[in-house]
């Protein structure tokens, strides 16, 4: 059975709009928890545009299932995200222009950079993961840093059109088999929603899928328990 994190920081979004107290994604949480959650996801970025780091701080202290910590290779949230001992961080580039993440970790071309956030993670104790681009490269230069997972980028097989898709599908499943091969769990996210999610959720050894946007659009809707059962009952149907 396929794990579902839930990705909450858009819960924040919406708070963060009126620089206000609500919707709290602390009680989102516990929402989705309610609803199916395996894991809870809060990408606290460096320009805290959504998550605040009192969230972060009260979801450690409130959240029952895997917490997954999103941050970019900075020593700022790298020394937070250690002293908040989450049962995973996945590390993730960054920067303050973009609205939403662009593409994978540059694993290949600044492995100084993420091998030293790697080893401070490690050493304290949390289980890392890091959010690559489906090329092959970038899978054998994560294996290369030890780290316990790797969550390939859905994002362009989101985007893709009905022709490309199937490319972008093809790609998910080469750098799959590679992550499997060397020894890493197989995680995938961004941009998954309730219809293209399922050729994903079939891809094999397919391990944990991130989602956030489409499950927090969808729980506007109908309420964050039920918007995340909904994609729970979608998900043991495809990868039962
Ligand atoms: C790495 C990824 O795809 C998301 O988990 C990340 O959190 C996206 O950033 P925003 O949530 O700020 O859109
Ligand atoms: N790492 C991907 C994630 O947590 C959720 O991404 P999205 O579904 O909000 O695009």
């Amino acid at each position: 059975m396929i794990e579902l994190g839930v990705n909450i920081d858009h819960v924040a979004t919406v708070r963060q709009a009126r620089r206000t107290y609500e919707p709290d994604p602390v009680v989102a949480a516990a929402l989705a928890e309610q609803g199916g959650a395996d894991g809870i996801t809060f990408h606290l970025r460096e320009d805290r545009r959504h998550i605040q780091d009192r969230d972060v701080e009260i979801l450690k202290a409130t959240v029952t299932v895997k917490t997954n910590f999103e941050l970019a290779c900075a020593d700022e949230v790298v020394a937070i995200c250690c002293r908040t001992q989450p049962n995973w961080g996945l590390l993730v580039p960054e920067s303050r222009e973009e609205v939403t993440t662009e593409g994978g970790l540059n694993v290949t071309g600044d492995a100084g950079r993420v091998k030293a956030a790697v080893a401070r993670l490690k050493e304290a104790g949390i289980l890392v993961s890091l959010f690559i681009d489906p090329d092959l490269d970038q899978v054998r230069a994560s294996a290369e840093l030890g780290v316990d997972a790797v969550e390939l980028h859905t994002g362009p097989y989101a985007i893709a059109g009905r022709e490309d898709q199937k490319r972008e599908l093809d790609r998910l499943a080469a750098a799959g088999r590679e992550v499997t091969a060397a020894g890493m769990r197989l995680h995938a996210g961004h941009g998954l929603n309730y219809i293209n999610v399922r050729d994903v959720a079939k891809l094999p050894d397919m391990i944990e899928l991130n989602i956030g946007h489409s499950i927090v659009s969808r729980a506007v809707m109908v309420g964050m328990k039920e918007a995340v059962s909904e994609m729970r009952r979608i998900l043991d149907l495809c990868a039962p």
